[in-house]
Order: C-alpha cells, then sequence, then structure tokens
C-alpha cells in the first residue's frame, strides 16, 4: 500500500540516528521452549518477544520492559523494529500485542525520559512516540491488544491504535488517558485517536478529567471491546483475530486505510512542530516539577 511504504521509508530515515542502542540485539532468532519447527521460532530483542506462528500467518509480540513496561526510547524503538520486519514478512497478516509483565500491559512514556532530560534528548524521545503510533495505527497488519494488566496514558496509545482491544476482567486493570492528572495534555493526534474510538462526548469528559477505567466501564464507553477472565485473555485475543482475517487482506487494508488516513495525515504534515510543541511544552520547569512530583509520589507508593 502506498501510504504504508510512505509510512515505513519515513520510519526507516528516522530509525538510522537510533543505530546506537543502549544494549539492544535486535534480530536475535531463537527456537521457542519446547519448540520445533519454524512456526515456532520466536524472534525479537531485549524488550521485545516475539512468537511467530507461520502456519497462523499470527505473531504474539509480548513487551518485557520490567518492571512496568514504561515506554523508553529502547522500547518504541525495538517495537518499531519488531513491527516493520513482521510487516515486510508476507508470511504474517497479523500480530497479538500484549505484556510479558505481570499486571501491567504498559505504563505509558516513560517518566524518566522526560525528566531532568534536555530539549534535544526530549525531542529524540517525541519522534519515537510519534512513529510508534503511526507504526500501528497504519499497520496493514491486523492488531489486536490483549490486554493484561494496567493500561494507562501512553499504554492505551498503543492500545487504542491496534484494530481490535481485548480487556482482562481485574478491577486494577484500568485503561485510559490519564495525562490531566499529571499536568500534561494529550496531544492533538492522540485526542483525535479518543473521539475517533469513544465518540466526541465521553472523550471530552475523559480526557479533562483524566479518567482511567475500570474493564467494565471501558466496555460500556467502547474503549476496549471485550472484557473476559483473565485466563481466557490470549484464547479470545485469537478468537477476535480470526474473525479479521477471515477478511481478505486487500479489502480490509484499504478500508482501514481509508478509516484512519485521515486522522495520520494530520501528524504527518505537522509533526515538526508537534515535537517543538512536546518539548517547549514538557521542558517548562513548572511541568518539569509536576512531573518530578508524580514521579516521586510513584517510588514511594508501593503495593
Ligand atoms: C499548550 C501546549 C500543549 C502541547 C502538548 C504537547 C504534547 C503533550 C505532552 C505530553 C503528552 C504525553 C502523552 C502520554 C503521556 C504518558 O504516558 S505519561 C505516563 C502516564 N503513566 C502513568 O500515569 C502510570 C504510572 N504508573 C502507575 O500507575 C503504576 O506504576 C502501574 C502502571 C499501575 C503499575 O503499578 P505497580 O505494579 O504497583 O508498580 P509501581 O507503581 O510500584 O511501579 C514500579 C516502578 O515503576 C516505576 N514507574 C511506574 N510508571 C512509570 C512510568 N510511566 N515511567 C517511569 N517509571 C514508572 C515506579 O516509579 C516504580 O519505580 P521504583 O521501583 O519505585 O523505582
Amino acid at each position: 500500500m502506498a501510504l504504508a511504504s510512505g509510512v515505513r521509508f519515513a520510519a526507516r530515515a528516522l530509525l538510522r540516528p537510533w543505530a546506537l542502542l543502549r544494549g539492544t540485539t535486535l534480530g536475535r532468532t531463537e527456537p521457542a521452549a519446547g519448540g520445533g519447527g519454524d512456526g515456532a521460532r520466536r524472534f525479537g530483542s531485549q524488550r521485545v518477544l516475539v512468537e511467530p506462528d507461520a502456519a497462523s500467518g499470527v505473531a504474539v509480540m509480548k513487551l518485557r520492559n520490567p518492571p512496568v513496561n514504561a515506554l523508553s526510547l529502547e522500547l518504541l524503538t525495538e517495537l518499531v523494529i519488531s513491527l516493520e520486519k513482521l510487516e515486510n514478512d508476507k508470511t504474517f497478516r497479523g500480530v497479538i500485542l500484549t505484556s510479558d509483565c505481570p499486571r501491567v500491559f504498559c505504563a505509558g512514556l516513560d517518566l524518566t525520559e522526560i525528566c531532568g532530560r534536555n530539549p534535544a534528548h526530549c525531542a529524540e524521545y517525541w519522534k519515537a512516540m510519534q512513529e510508534l503510533w503511526l507504526r500501528t495505527y497504519l499497520s496493514s497488519l491486523v492488531l489486536v491488544a490483549a490486554i493484561n494488566g494496567a493500561c494507562p496514558a501512553g499504554g492505551c496509545i498503543i492500545a487504542l491504535s491496534c484494530d481490535c482491544r481485548v480487556l482482562a476482567d481485574n478491577p486494577k486493570y484500568r485503561i485510559g488517558l490519564n495525562e490531566t492528572l499529571l499536568g500534561i495534555i494529550a496531544p492533538f493526534w492522540l485526542k483525535d485517536t479518543y473521539v475517533n474510538t469513544i465518540g466526541h462526548r465521553a472523550s471530552e469528559q475523559a480526557l479533562q478529567l483524566g479518567s482511567l477505567f475500570p474493564p467494565a466501564e471501558a466496555l460500556q464507553v467502547g474503549l476496549v471491546d471485550q472484557v473476559v477472565p483473565e485466563d481466557q485473555v490470549q484464547s479470545t485475543a485469537l478468537s477476535e483475530m480470526a474473525r479479521w482475517l477471515a477478511v481478505p487482506d486487500h479489502a480490509r487494508q484499504l478500508t482501514k486505510n481509508m478509516m484512519r488516513k485521515a486522522t495520520a495525515d494530520r501528524l504527518l504534515r505537522q509533526r515538526d512542530a508537534d515535537t517543538q510543541n512536546f518539548v517547549s511544552f514538557v521542558c517548562r520547569d513548572s511541568i518539569q516539577k509536576s512531573l518530578q512530583a508524580y514521579l516521586e509520589k510513584l517510588r514511594q507508593r508501593k503495593g
């Protein structure tokens, strides 16, 4: 698809400067425990584990950046690269995104990447965040989020950019965009994604209040498509995947593109300005103070 290859090109251009990733071992392939043939070989990187099943054309991609899968620059980069690898391999038609960390799907932005960092680092970090969103939101693959833990803010961004969301029924696993409670603001493209998913009024309310929805409410508002017992998240995600894969790829992909292109284009048109806004916003003294205070609170709150 022309758009997808355009984004792919942009991703490659953007990714080049990150070649010197700290401690990254990309492209490693190893047999899965107890696995045998090609379909059981897994690959990935330090922070993203990919379990491909060639027979079904579905890969399970697990975030593993303990303790809470905070979106560090490395994790963002490794997610983009792993997804690109699967997109370039015609064997694969779908990806299930899930967490390898207990109780947390993804804690959102790694606040240590934007607290006390210089503007150049914050800019590099935000570009990586934009890239992951563009890459997932416009992916030609079917993406199903198997949300097996808490899913605030940036975690919710990842889930929202998938085609379908299955959430484990545990009251501790709340999902939503809680940015305002940290004294920060969701960027326009994230707001757009929220509105596209749950509608204008519900987004207006949830964004201002920084609502984190427990499973039943998340289902009711349309933030997730299914809520199931924790031990059925993976199997339900696979059933959902089968439903989406029953549709011919070209028709589904063109329809996805038709539904999402305008939202993505809005960011593509003003990506640099969005980065500058982010940097000047988070580097303000007052915002740095709120982020530091929030991090401190998180560190003191145990259990
Ligand atoms: C006017 C101009 C406008 C311009 C606007 C432009 C741009 C907009 C600006 C910003 C947009 C940002 C969009 C996205 C934002 C985000 O994602 S912000 C991050 C939000 N995330 C959260 O609020 C989640 C915080 N974490 C938690 O609530 C919990 O940790 C949990 C995920 C529910 C898990 O709980 P639990 O299992 O109990 O684990 P702990 O709380 O004990 O945490 C373990 C350690 O992990 C550290 N940690 C947790 N979250 C983060 C994080 N997000 N970043 C970094 N570190 C994190 C926590 O401090 C613990 O560390 P220690 O073990 O104590 O060292």
